[in-house]
């Protein structure tokens, strides 16, 4: 809802309420709605504030009310009333103006903020645009080639900047309120022609096409076939070749289309997924909100390769004072050397100041004794990191808790050699760690809610998205990442090219197909582990069956014959030298692939897109559902906030579970049946699938209740 009150001076006081960042319910806009009226028709009146309660002016359009239909008062009209007051009206921003919050301070004729508020257009990242007025409105006020950039990234402003673009009239460090209502009291009675924006012209570049086209070019390419970029540069065409009216018709029109689609579902269910994993629970019942989190303030990383020297930036930039451990000298001294480099950089992307001297670097494990929190973050090695935890455990104060950065090593393990098993947990962090979202907090069965609770807090102040996840080999990203590289590999044999797949899960949209990404990480990664797993290696037969089921060796052949990928300048594609960037296919590749063929009797089939994206997506999927059940994932959403974050499955499509629900679950069992063979088992469909599908495939929405309810009848 929205309160009136009028102030001593005439002054109409309006205040948002609708907690915790008062977006436009369907109540709030009818508060609105009606408080203006009141403040029209009351004589006495002569000038209005809007502001919010608690300190945030308002957080945009409710986005829950998108799933159902709309009612109350539209938001359009009601902006456009607020524009029409002849009494002055202004924003107070305190906290966030952002979206339809930001959309309906523009339509005020003033907006002052507090400096520490936040102000956007963010909708473009939830599959919208700024569809009440705001595509048409901002450029008005700060020019196209500033609205363009606000609008097609929906980067957040803080106040200073949106002073100087022009989105503010004034900003305050002591109360917004206050000086709001003494400024509208200052203006009262002054004409208001020029300040309605909605009549102005928009100030545009003398190239305006050609910007236009420029940017166009650039969010297709960035966007990879996201749909909200793309109409918001439509929208803001239309701000700047049409008169303000034939404008809003076309922003209503673009945003029909954005409204009904599958991308602003995908987009929509992704934002409140990153909120729902931070609500973590534990199969023991330990929870978010009934678990204590340790304040960290000094942390030790040991190892400093490319991931520890990440780890290290990520903490230093939170203020925490890190001791950087590396027992090699030459990596000690090439890492003191890059590392206050890397902070600096950061800290300037992330416009920070650096902070001063928080980092000591040594080579002696003696040094951690002080501190609170360890990451290891040393080769992935067990025996090596067994080595590790048993001298940590030695060293360490008690109750320093002990964290892996490893990518599927057991922690279980791990913890079994430490003098406190409960203070043990993995903190799995994505390369480059100082700059990728994702963390996976991995909990094995002995770790202590304090210590689940301390690292998730610890990544939240990282700016990570925390996901707590169980022990399993691979834990939840790499588990299901296993079958996807199989399937690529197995496309490969019967008559694919790298090129092929990684071209269509491109189109897909992610950032690199799979050989791509092999080769920019490294074949001889995977190569380690299958020699680990005794896949591969002196002694082991070189035939197309492993351990019971089928095995590609391709992968294997490729890192025997030294193609590791860039760093070798030559893997499933070619560079121009050791460390190139561009790919360019190699007829080596082609004719190994075609010697292989023919030296095992396989016949090259052509294989369609369609093929490879089921084949290497719905295999992923199928994992997805195993560790649903194996209650390794505690929800659909913990699992697609791990591939949006970390693995770059294009967020306009959800993340792996949404999808599946996106095409059908009966479809994907249908078509995982089809591919299924007896020596894949990653395709035989999981029993989770098989019972959602036989109970009417309920939306992914449903999904944590019916696995709930499932394992309370024990029928997972
Ligand atoms: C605001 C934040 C920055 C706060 O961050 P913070 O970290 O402090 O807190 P959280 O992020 O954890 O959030 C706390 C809590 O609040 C929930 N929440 C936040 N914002 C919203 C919101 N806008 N709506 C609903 N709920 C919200 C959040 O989920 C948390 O709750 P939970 O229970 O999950 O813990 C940060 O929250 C943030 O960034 N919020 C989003 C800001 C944003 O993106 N705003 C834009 C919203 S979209 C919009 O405004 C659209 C408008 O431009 C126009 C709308 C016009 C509509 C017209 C419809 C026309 C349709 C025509 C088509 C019809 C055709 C037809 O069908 O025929």
């Amino acid at each position: 809802m929205a309160t009136y009150s009028r102030l001593p001076g005439s002054v109409a006081l309006i205040t948002l309420h609708n907690p915790p960042v008062n977006a436009l319910s369907a109540a709030v806009r009818q508060g609105i709605v009606d408080a203006v009226q009141r403040a029209l028709k009351d004589p006495k009146v002569t000038s209005v504030v809007i502001c919010g309660q608690n300190g945030k002016f308002c957080g945009g359009a409710d986005i829950r009310e998108f799933a159902g239909p709309m009612l109350g008062p539209p938001l359009v009209p009601m902006i456009h009333a607020i524009e029409a007051v002849d009494k002055p009206v202004a924003a107070a921003i305190e906290g966030v103006a952002l979206g339809g919050g930001l959309e309906l301070a523009l339509a005020c004729h003033y907006r002052i903020a507090h400096s520490k508020a936040v102000l956007g257009l963010p909708e473009v990242t939830l599959g919208l645009l700024p569809g009440a007025g705001g595509s048409q409105r901002l450029p008005r006020l700060i020019g196209l080639t500033a609205a363009l950039d606000l609008i097609t990234t929906g980067r957040h402003v803080s106040a200073a900047e949106a002073l100087k673009l022009g989105v503010l009239d004034q900003v305050t460090d002591s109360n917004a309120v206050d000086l709001a209502v003494e400024f509208v009291r200052s203006v009262a009675g002054q004409p208001l022609d020029s300040r309605r924006l909605s009549t102005l012209p928009c100030p545009c570049p003398p190239d305006v096409d050609s910007l236009l086209d420029k940017v166009m070019s650039k969010v297709r390419q960035r966007s990879r076939g996201a749909l909200a970029p793309v109409a918001c540069v439509r929208a803001l065409r239309a701000a700047a070749s049409l008169p303000y009216a034939q404008g809003m018709e076309k922003e209503r029109e673009l945003m029909a289309t954005l409204f009904n689609s599958g991308q602003a579902r995908a987009l929509q269910y992704a934002f409140f997924s990153q909120r729902v994993v931070g609500k973590w629970s534990l199969p023991s019942g330990a929870r978010w909100d009934n678990s204590t989190a340790r304040i960290i303030s000094k942390a030790a990383v040991i190892g400093l390769g490319t991931m520890g020297r990440g780890i290290v930036v990520a903490l230093a930039l939170t203020g925490i004072s890190v001791v950087a451990v590396e027992t090699q000298e030459k990596q000690l001294a090439e890492a003191s050397r890059v590392v206050p480099a890397m902070l600096q950089r950061e800290a300037g992307r992330r416009r920070l100041a650096t902070p001063p001297g928080v980092i000591s670097f040594s080579s002696n494990l003696q040094d951690v004794s002080e501190v609170e929190l360890v990451i290891e973050a040393v080769f992935e090695d067990m025996s090596l990191k067994l080595q590790v935890f048993k001298h940590l455990s030695s060293v360490c104060r008690p109750g320093t808790l002990l964290c892996s950065n490893t990518s599927g090593l057991d922690i279980d393990q791990l913890a079994a050699v430490t003098q406190s098993p409960g203070l043990v947990v993995g903190m799995h962090f994505f390369a480059p760690a100082h700059v990728m979202k994702l963390l996976e907090v991995v909990y094995g069965p002995r770790s202590s809610p304090e210590a689940v609770a301390t690292a998730m807090q610890l990544g939240k102040r990282m700016g990570k998205v925390g996901v707590a996840v169980g022990n399993c080999p691979g834990f939840v990203g790499n588990r299901m990442l296993k079958p996807y590289l199989e399937q690529a590999n197995f496309l490969l044999e019967e008559g694919a090219t790298p090129r092929q797949v990684d071209e269509a899960l491109e189109e897909f949209g992610f950032p690199m197909g799979v050989f791509r990404m092999s080769d920019l990480s490294g074949l001889d990664v995977g190569w380690r582990i299958r020699k680990e797993a005794g896949l591969t290696g002196p002694g082991v037969e070189s035939t197309r069956t492993r351990q019971g089921r089928r095995y590609s060796p391709l992968p294997d052949q490729m890192c025997e014959a030294g193609r590791l990928g860039q760093k070798t300048g030559k893997g499933w594609y070619q560079y121009d030298g050791p460390g190139g960037r561009v790919a360019r296919s190699d007829p080596w590749v082609h004719i190994f692939l075609e010697t292989y063929r023919a030296e095992h009797g396989l016949v090259a089939r052509s294989i369609t897109l369609e093929e490879i994206l089921e084949r290497c997506l719905y295999a992923l999927i199928n994992e997805g559902f195993n560790i649903l059940q194996d209650a390794v994932a505690a929800g659909p959403e913990d699992i697609d906030a791990i591939y949006v974050f970390g693995y770059g499955w294009p967020r306009h499509r959800g993340g792996p579970m949404f999808h599946a629900d996106q095409v059908g679950l009966g479809r994907i069992l249908q078509r995982l049946n089809q591919h299924s063979h007896p020596d894949v088992p990653h395709l035989k469909p999981s029993t989770l699938l098989r019972r959602l599908v036989a109970a009417g495939s309920p939306p992914v929405q449903k999904w944590r209740e019916f696995i709930n309810k499932e394992r309370v009848h024990s029928q997972l």
